[in-house]
């Protein structure tokens, strides 16, 4: 019988090493060491695995160890006791990769490693190609007979087209293809994947899955926190680059996807290709209609009050980042021809909600007075992504009495309600995957070559548009702008948990 694709096994990884680089950032602190605390704590991690973080802040193996692991409360896990090392050094400097040479031997004969190593690039993008550059140097992008060398890259990988590639061309160099894992954490997250499960593990949705039924798409990204501690890195790069070109992208070509053969990693991957070059490309003249994009004020309320984008730390006073962006897409193929997509995500929006919600077409013919239909909205199958983990099916339900009235009533699935597992958190899950080599649920280059061809028309002419970039108080839905370019086709943006 043929193995099951990895995507759909239980699994634990093999010995080795994680070698993070960027190990002082905010990335390894908030989510990567508590992946790995979670991963030892659900003894998916062998007594033969070490961690070794890489940065140019000074620090001792136990200094790390102790900021990294035992803060999270590991201290007692036997599979880290003893495994974990810390080197400091420059990424451009020859010597870092040395030393990190040795200190990956001696972790082989101390604690069976194997020469397995993934090593992480947990660093801003100026430091991929130096520490790429450096691996090679010392000869760790290749694995000894029988072990691995794999690399995973963070996101956004590359500003646009063209340094995407360039950052292949540097990654190819040293790495082949099959070692390289290019990180999106939304496809880490279960209810990412239970797109795919509601999709094609069942047979009623199918049928209404295309232009027949489906009146519209709204997919939403919506965050209530502002840029924090990362203005420096947004400043560069904006929702576009941030959420879009990546998150929302990658949500999108799930939910719209023809079925794979499998869940093998190029079955699916090869359809979501397809479904990203489907979707047709603004022109200079349409752009303007639809794309928009919006930057917070200061808002909130009175008790709650929030700086505007431009009073965070490390913003340009006067910048023009955009921490909202909304569009419309066309999918160009049989399925999808004619239905509007319409896409948003943003900073300090009035609730934290991720969701993909599919709104279907009115019944042609309604043998109900119109007076009894005030409260009826039209059908929709909500896949809430986060937090509150589910799917919503709404329809037109009688309200009970001697009238005829329909109203909108709500079936609910709840992921808490109805399951008693746990979910990995994202970046657990995808460690795992990546430590077992299993790429499925990583972006293949042509993918990310596809959604740069989306956004990039967008990104460069917004960056030509001198006229002040729209704003949005903080905690309101976005710019009015965003209600017009939902509006002019006479629908409006599903705004969870009321408008603001
Ligand atoms: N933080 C987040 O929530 C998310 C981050 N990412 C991506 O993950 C990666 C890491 O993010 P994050 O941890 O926030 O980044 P940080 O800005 O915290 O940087 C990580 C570490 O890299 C080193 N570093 C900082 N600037 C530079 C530089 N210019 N050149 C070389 N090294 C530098 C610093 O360590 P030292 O000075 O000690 O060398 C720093 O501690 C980025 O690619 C980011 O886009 C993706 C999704 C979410
Ligand atoms: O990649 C990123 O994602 C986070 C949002 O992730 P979530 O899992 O909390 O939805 C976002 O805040 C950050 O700006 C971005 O870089």
């Amino acid at each position: 019988m043929d193995k099951a694709p990895q995507l759909i096994q239980e699994r634990s990884a093999p010995p080795a090493t994680l070698v993070i680089f960027g190990a002082s950032g905010d990335l390894t602190r908030r989510k990567l060491i508590p992946a790995v605390a979670s991963l030892a704590r659900h003894h998916r991690l062998p007594r033969e695995f070490a961690l070794v973080g890489v940065a140019r802040t000074a620090m001792s193996d136990e200094q790390f160890a102790d900021s990294a692991i035992n803060g999270r409360g590991l201290r007692d896990h036997p599979q880290l006791d003893g495994g974990i090392r810390y080197v400091s050094g420059g990424y451009d400097d020859p010597d870092t990769y040395k030393r990190l040479a040795e200190t990956l031997d001696s972790l082989d004969a101390e604690r069976g490693t194997a020469g397995n190593r993934l090593f992480y690039l947990s660093t801003p993008a100026e430091a991929f190609e130096p520490v790429i550059n450096g691996l090679a140097g010392a000869g760790l992008n290749h694995a000894r007979p029988g072990s691995f060398a794999r690399l995973v890259i963070e996101k956004p990988y590359g500003r646009d087209l063209a340094t995407a590639r360039e950052l292949d061309a540097i990654v190819h160099s040293s790495f082949d293809e099959p070692q390289v894992f290019r990180i999106d954490h939304y496809l880490g997250k279960d209810t990412v994947q239970n797109v795919l499960a509601l999709r094609f593990a069942n047979s009623i949705f199918q049928p209404i899955w295309d232009r027949s039924w489906v009146d519209h798409v709204q997919i939403t990204v919506a965050e209530t926190l502002g840029v924090g501690t990362r203005g420096g890195f947004y400043e560069s790069a904006g929702a576009m680059r941030d959420i879009v070109q990546n998150h929302v992208l990658q949500v999108l070509a799930l939910a719209l996807m023809e079925p794979p053969a499998s869940f093998d990693a190029e079955g699916l991957r090869n359809e979501k290709v397809k479904l990203l070059q489907a979707i047709r490309l603004p022109t200079d003249r349409d752009i303007a209609d639809l794309a928009v994009r919006g930057q917070y004020t200061r808002g909130g309320t009175r008790d709650d009050l929030m700086p505007g984008y431009r009073d965070e730390p490390g913003v340009d006073p006067l910048s023009r980042t955009e921490t909202y962006a909304a569009m419309r897409l066309n999918v160009d193929n049989w399925r999808w021809a004619g239905v509007p997509f319409y896409v948003r995500t943003g900073k300090r929006l009035p609730a934290r909600v991720t969701e993909v919600a599919l709104q279907f077409q009115r019944p042609p013919h309604l043998p109900i007075p119109t007076d009894q239909l005030t409260e009826l909205d039209a059908d929709a199958l909500i896949l809430r992504i986060q937090p509150d983990e589910g799917i919503s099916l709404r329809f037109g339900a009688k309200v009970p009495g001697h009238s005829f009235r329909v109203r909108t009533a709500s079936m609910d699935f709840s992921y808490d309600k109805t399951f008693r597992e746990e979910s990995p958190e994202a970046y657990e899950r995808l460690l795992l995957d990546a430590l077992l080599g299993d790429p499925t649920l990583f972006i293949r280059t042509d993918e990310v070559e596809q959604c740069w061809r989306i956004v990039d028309p967008i990104i460069e002419h917004w960056a030509k548009d001198h006229s002040p970039i729209p704003t949005y108080e903080a905690a309101s839905w976005g710019p009015t702008d965003a209600d017009r370019l939902i509006g002019r086709s006479g629908r409006k943006w599903r705004n969870p948990g009321g408008d603001a």
